[in-house]
């Protein structure tokens, strides 16, 4: 069965007792290592599947190496398997150990809003500035493994000391609402491993050997985990690229690199020069950019798929011409090449710069998916519903009853909301609780009180339903009960309602197909959805259709033809990294961009761009530089011709040709 890897993979493959990292470059097989090997620790080494945790960095990847793994065997021997991010790892153990951990079974997951609001009220105060440093801070000494009673010992100065008090009371809040955030998924089975050793050893049994694909990515509380779980013997595969650390801002650490053979000296490492992705310029390219980071190890990568095109690199005027030339560029490619669509990506620094490029590919008739993007489930009208789903599975989760009990509104207003909290805050009980104290009634108007009380009878009628019955039948149940769908229609704003009440209906169906095809109940699915927003968007359905994504969220991916958008000063590199010297971070993205390419790679930028509503000149990235001149082609400024614009006339006439070439015509 190891007939598909080379030398060095198969000795990955094989070494089975000791702690292993595969170091290696990108495209080099460092996936398909980890995939085999599962294939192979279960037909060769007689692991039970139910013993072995593969963890993956998107929960895209880990549907892919499921199925994968489930094409090199049969799939009856994979029963139990994990194959999940380090956050589902997280949430199947606190949902294993709640009780330990001082959690009822049906805690609730908040998002980053959810926690964004809550840092508000606890520093009460508006400015964004001071909200997004709090945020950022509190995550950062989670992912670094800093308790709030530690954050408040180590304090160093006021400054420390009033982040470390908000900490505090962040978790205090979390703890009341009954709800963890992603972080903690990660950071609260570490505590529980750390204080009660029982509970370790049970776990250790449980997952003898782990499996860990992007390890360059990994953070502080994520490292503890692999280091608590493999224990003494370090039964564990960990593959990764230095060159492809692009998480540093959220506290990954290349250190766990170097790491790793402090703490485990019997670790083998093998290295993987075969790249068998791209062809050898595109791989020259990636390798000549990363040239100018300072090398942490020496490592080679080379190709035999033939030497390739040039890369293009392209200056346009501006975003508008930038995307309108991805777009007519693809099709003309996809016709002239008779690719599909899921062939191409199209690459960027930042989310904002999506927008154009869909509406040219809108108008260009081209399907598209978004990945790392505005997720379907952070829609204002998804969101209300999963208001309800979390509610409807924790009673204590306010963030979820404040959302459901205005949406649509019942008639309770501010007055009545702010009775509820002040009372409930009284006497230490959740909103959904203080509803039922004898003293509220006093408090409020009679119309309001019995709003509330139909409320949360409603809540626990569905309640008491929702972890028996299939979750999209009584979701559906329940928008009618609530009447969303009319809610919708009567709120003014300025996106539709029609495309609002689709987006409800898109999810009532997946939960519909969840619950055919796990059997899911609307609780189980609530937990679960949480995580999905965190990375990604929802499990797309395979569609033909070119991939929109950020540069974060293509790493591991891999597509025939990539377009590279946006590659200025500024924007890639980030003024961000730029102003505090992360620039060697920024090379990484880079890299990791161009080695999503097999065939081709077209990297445009553009002459002016807008910010914060004002145009400015912009100059070419300093990575275009960089890139070896005589394998790239050049228009634009750089080679000193003047703009190559593609008007959206000349564009359709161009298409026109091609198609009458094909015999058929471009759509109206
Ligand atoms: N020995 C091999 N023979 C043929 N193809 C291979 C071999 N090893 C890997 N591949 C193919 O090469 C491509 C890149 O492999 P893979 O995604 O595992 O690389 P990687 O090192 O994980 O890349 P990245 O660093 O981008 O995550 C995949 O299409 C994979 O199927
Ligand atoms: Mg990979």
């Amino acid at each position: 069965m190891l007939h598909k890897l080379n030398q060095p993979q198969q000795a990955a493959v094989r070494h089975l007792d000791g702690p292993l990292l595969v170091l290696a470059g990108a495209g080099s097989g460092k996936t398909r290592v980890i995939t085999q090997k599962i294939a192979y620790l279960i037909e060769q080494a007689n692991y039970d599947a139910r013993h072995i945790a593969a963890i993956t960095f998107t929960n895209k990847a880990a549907r892919e190496m499921q199925e994968r793994v489930g094409h090199l065997m049969d799939p009856a021997r994979l029963k139990g398997l994990t194959v999940s991010t380090f956050h589902s790892l997280g949430l199947q153990l606190v949902r294993a150990e709640h009780a330990a951990l001082g959690y009822k079974p049906r805690f609730s997951i908040l998002d980053s809003a959810d926690a964004v609001k809550i840092i508000s009220d606890i520093l009460a105060t508006t400015d964004k500035d001071e909200i997004r440093g709090a945020v950022s801070t509190i995550s950062r000494l989670k992912n670094d493994f800093v308790s709030p009673d530690a954050a408040l010992v180590n304090a160093q100065d006021d400054n420390e000391l009033r982040f470390a008090r908000v900490y505090r009371a962040y978790q205090d809040t979390l703890f009341a609402y009954q709800a963890v955030d992603f972080d903690d998924l990660i950071r609260l089975p570490v505590e529980l491993f750390e204080r009660e050793p029982d509970i370790l050893t049970k776990w250790q049994l449980k997952l003898r050997y782990l499996l860990i694909d992007e390890y360059q990515d990994t953070n502080v509380c994520q490292y503890r985990l692999i280091k608590q779980l493999t224990g003494f013997h370090g039964k564990f595969t960990a593959v990764g690229d230095d060159d492809q650390s692009i998480y540093a801002w959220r506290g990954a650490s290349v250190d766990n690199l170097r790491l790793l053979k402090e703490d485990f000296p019997s670790l083998e490492i093998i290295k993987l020069e075969q790249n068998y992705r791209s062809t050898s310029r595109i791989l020259k390219a990636a390798n000549t950019v990363i040239g100018n980071n300072p090398k942490l190890f020496e490592k080679k990568l080379w190709s035999e798929l033939g030497i390739g095109d040039p890369i293009s690199v392209v200056e346009m005027k501006d975003e508008e011409h930038e995307a309108e030339m991805v777009a007519m560029r693809l099709l003309a490619h996809k016709f002239e090449n008779r690719t599909t669509f899921t062939d191409y990506a199209i690459l960027y620094r930042g989310n904002h710069q999506a927008r154009v490029l869909e509406s040219h590919l809108r108008n260009h008739k081209i399907p598209y998916q978004i990945s790392g993007g505005q997720s379907f489930f952070d829609k204002a009208e998804i969101k209300d519903v999963l208001g309800y789903l979390r509610l409807i599975a924790n009673q204590n989760d306010d963030p979820a009853f404040i959302r459901a009990v205005t949406t649509p509104k019942r008639g309770v207003g501010n007055v009545t909301l702010e009775k509820l909290g002040g009372l409930a805050a009284e006497r230490k009980v959740s909103l959904f609780e203080a509803v039922h104290l004898p003293s509220f009634e006093t408090l409020v108007q009679a119309a309001q009180y019995e709003a509330l009380q139909t409320f949360c009878g409603f809540i626990n009628r569905i309640h008491s339903r929702a972890s028996r019955e299939p979750g999209g039948a009584l979701l559906r149940e329940m928008l009618t009960a609530i009447d969303f769908e009319t809610w919708l229609y009567e709120s003014d704003e300025p996106r539709p309602a029609e495309t609002k009440w689709k987006n409800v209906l898109e999810l009532v169906a997946w939960f519909d197909k969840r619950a055919e095809e796990n059997g899911d109940t609307l609780i189980d699915m609530t937990q679960k959805i949480a995580l999905i927003t965190l990375l990604e968007g929802r499990s797309e359905d395979e569609v033909d259709a070119v991939r929109l994504s950020t540069l974060h969220a293509s790493k591991g991916l891999e597509y025939g033809h990539v377009f590279l958008v946006g590659c200025e000063e500024g924007v890639l590199p980030h003024q961000a990294s730029i102003d505090s010297g992360m620039v060697e971070e920024e090379r990484r993205l880079m890299y990791v961009g161009i080695t999503r390419a097999q065939r081709s790679l077209t990297i445009t930028y553009c002459g002016k761009r807008k910010r914060a509503g004002e145009w400015s000149i912009v100059q070419p990235s300093r990575f275009l530089l960089e890139l070896p001149q005589d394998e790239i082609r050049v228009s634009g400024r750089l080679a000193g011709e003047r703009n190559v614009v593609v008007s959206r006339q000349e564009g359709k006439a161009k298409l026109a040709n091609l198609l009458a070439g094909l015999g058929s015509k471009p759509e109206a």
